[in-house]
């Protein structure tokens, strides 16, 4: 029988302990190592942060409002201040993921992503998936929660301990699902559309998957990516980064910028589907993150997808006889499925849906 084995390497975190150099697999082709490709060593000006008590607020909402639009047109993505989830529950739900990620591999493998140590599937504690053997592998490894619908939600793959992680991340879910709703009604009002217009894509079966990166120290920065470049695929992503190690970059007018560090805020980017909803206005930002030797780091992704059988059109309402749909019409779960098999591959499924 064929050997099948590259498909599951080894954990990131394992592989360092025992490695000098990361192994080819993880070596970045030269043109595009880290180093090679031009960053930028100042923002051309700082990531926008938008305050989500002014956006609410009836004297502020229109200056904020606008400030939310160029954010979108320039970077896709935006800090946000004044978000109303306290930081304690950021850092508790934090420290919990890093005591998860911190506990013998024997122990977290009862989270694993694989179905008898073979077949992987999206949910659980592992890599990305390796769907060929010369796949570009990413110096992380990850915790990959299904948290809505909340009657989906599979314990399985939940760690039991530290004993508070569950009731953490639930707390944090209703807490993102508020801004997420908040930021789809601002972003819908900048567009002239009717304020529920993005709100009203979600079903009851709309997922959300929370996402805990966690990239180990690596001895040769200069070579891997702790995740390839790419752009996430759903409506909209709440990140909250860690708040001491930097690492995130945006790519920006073909020019990679490394994005601060911001204690506390949450950074929001839109994905593909609202690049696809909003034909084009806004664009989702392709992003990367690069490791260090020094320090570990670990970041939380808040996913807001839709219904598996959702059909995703730009709206109509942005259509006209000038403006012409730039995108084709397809379900999410077409969506998802070309949306992996391109992110292996470092690519993007978004261009094989322009028009
Ligand atoms: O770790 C980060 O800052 C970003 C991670 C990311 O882009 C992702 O999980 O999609
Ligand atoms: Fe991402």
């Amino acid at each position: 029988m064929e050997d099948e084995s590259w498909r599951i390497p080894m954990l990131v975190q394992e592989l360092a302990a025992k490695a000098q150099q990361p192994p080819s697999r993880y070596v970045q082709p030269k043109q595009s190592h880290p180093v090679s490709v031009a960053v930028a060593a100042e923002t051309p000006e700082p990531i926008p942060v938008i305050d989500l008590s002014r956006l609410l607020s009836a004297d502020g909402a229109d200056e904020e409002g606008n400030k939310l639009q160029l954010a979108l047109l320039s970077w896709g993505l935006f800090l946000v201040a004044n978000h109303g989830i306290e930081t304690s529950l950021m850092d508790d739900l934090i420290n919990a993921a890093r005591e998860f990620f911190h506990r013998p591999l024997e122990e977290k493998q009862k989270c694993s992503n694989l179905i008898d140590g073979k077949h992987f599937q999206v949910e659980g504690y592992g890599n990305d998936p390796v769907r060929s053997k010369d796949q570009t592998l990413d110096w992380s490894d990850r915790l990959h929660l299904r948290v809505e619908p909340e009657d989906e939600r599979n314990f399985a793959y939940w760690p039991e301990h530290p004993k508070p992680f569950r009731a953490l991340l639930h707390e944090y879910t209703l807490k993102c699902k508020r801004i997420k709703n908040l930021i789809l009604r601002a972003t819908a009002k900048t567009l002239g559309l009717q304020e529920d217009y993005f709100l009203a894509q979600f079903s009851d079966k709309a997922p959300s998957f929370a996402r805990f990166n966690y990239y180990t120290p690596c001895p040769r920065p200069d070579l891997v990516f702790g995740v390839k470049p790419h752009s996430d695929s759903g409506v909209l992503t709440i990140l909250l980064m860690d708040k001491d190690v930097g690492g995130l970059q945006v790519l920006r007018d073909g020019v990679w910028h490394s994005v601060p560090t911001s204690p506390h805020r949450l950074l929001i980017n839109i994905g593909d589907f609202m690049e696809i909803m909003s034909n084009g206005i806004f664009k989702s930002p392709v992003h990367r993150v690069v490791t260090n030797a020094e320090n570990e780091r670990i970041s939380l992704a808040m996913f807001h997808g839709l219904d598996p059988e959702k059909e995703i059109e730009p709206a109509a309402d942005l259509l006209n006889e000038k403006q012409p749909a730039r995108y084709r019409k397809l379900k999410a779960k077409e969506y998802l499925a070309g949306f992996y098999e391109h992110f292996c591959k470092g690519t993007r499924f978004i261009e094989s849906v322009k028009i």
